[in-house]
């Protein structure tokens, strides 16, 4: 987004008023550097943070999790249970880290759903590419991956 003037500024940018000339300037609040020029937004964020909800089925690559020893639902099946959840979560009858802790079938299900943070590269593309689209406090669509299906929750 090319110094869009009104957007927001990204994120640790502020604007101040030179005290001598009154002119706005912008200072990163991090680097403590500052300059008479908009920062650019950043074209894309560093390292994110997510957790996820997985629901595995019989053509996951792993067919198998802590929940489960041999998991046979169908994908179809394993898509209305993970739209059940999604639910029950946009409806705020259950919290997303109360349905992961229980229902996930990733090893991160004992942490709520968190998988830490994570640059590009790190995640299966699909999954990176949803997740790298939500916004802080987001939460994704189903997503495929050679996993299952997931629905991602951006925390970072
Ligand atoms: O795909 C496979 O062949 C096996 N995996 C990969 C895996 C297995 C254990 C720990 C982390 C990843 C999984 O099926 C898997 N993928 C995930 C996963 C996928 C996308 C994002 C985060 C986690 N979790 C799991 C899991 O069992 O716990």
């Amino acid at each position: 987004m090319p110094n869009d003037k009104d957007g927001p500024l990204p994120e640790g940018w502020e604007m101040r008023k030179s005290r001598s000339t009154g002119m706005a300037y912008f200072l990163n609040t991090y680097t403590k550097k500052s300059q008479w020029e908009r920062p650019d937004a950043p074209a894309d964020p560093g390292e994110i943070r997510c957790s996820h909800i997985l629901v595995k089925h019989a053509g996951s690559r792993r067919p198998s999790s802590w929940r489960e020893e041999n998991i046979t639902r169908s994908k179809d099946e394993a898509l209305e249970i993970l739209k059940g959840y999604r639910r029950q979560i946009v409806a705020e009858e259950a919290t997303f880290a109360d349905i992961a802790g229980k229902y996930s079938d990733c090893s991160s299900a004992k942490r709520g759903g968190d998988l830490g943070m994570f640059g590009r590269g790190q995640m299966q593309k699909p999954f990176e590419e949803e997740a790298y689209k939500l916004k802080v406090g987001q939460l994704s669509k189903p997503v495929e991956t050679d996993s299952g299906v997931h629905i991602i929750l951006r925390t970072a």
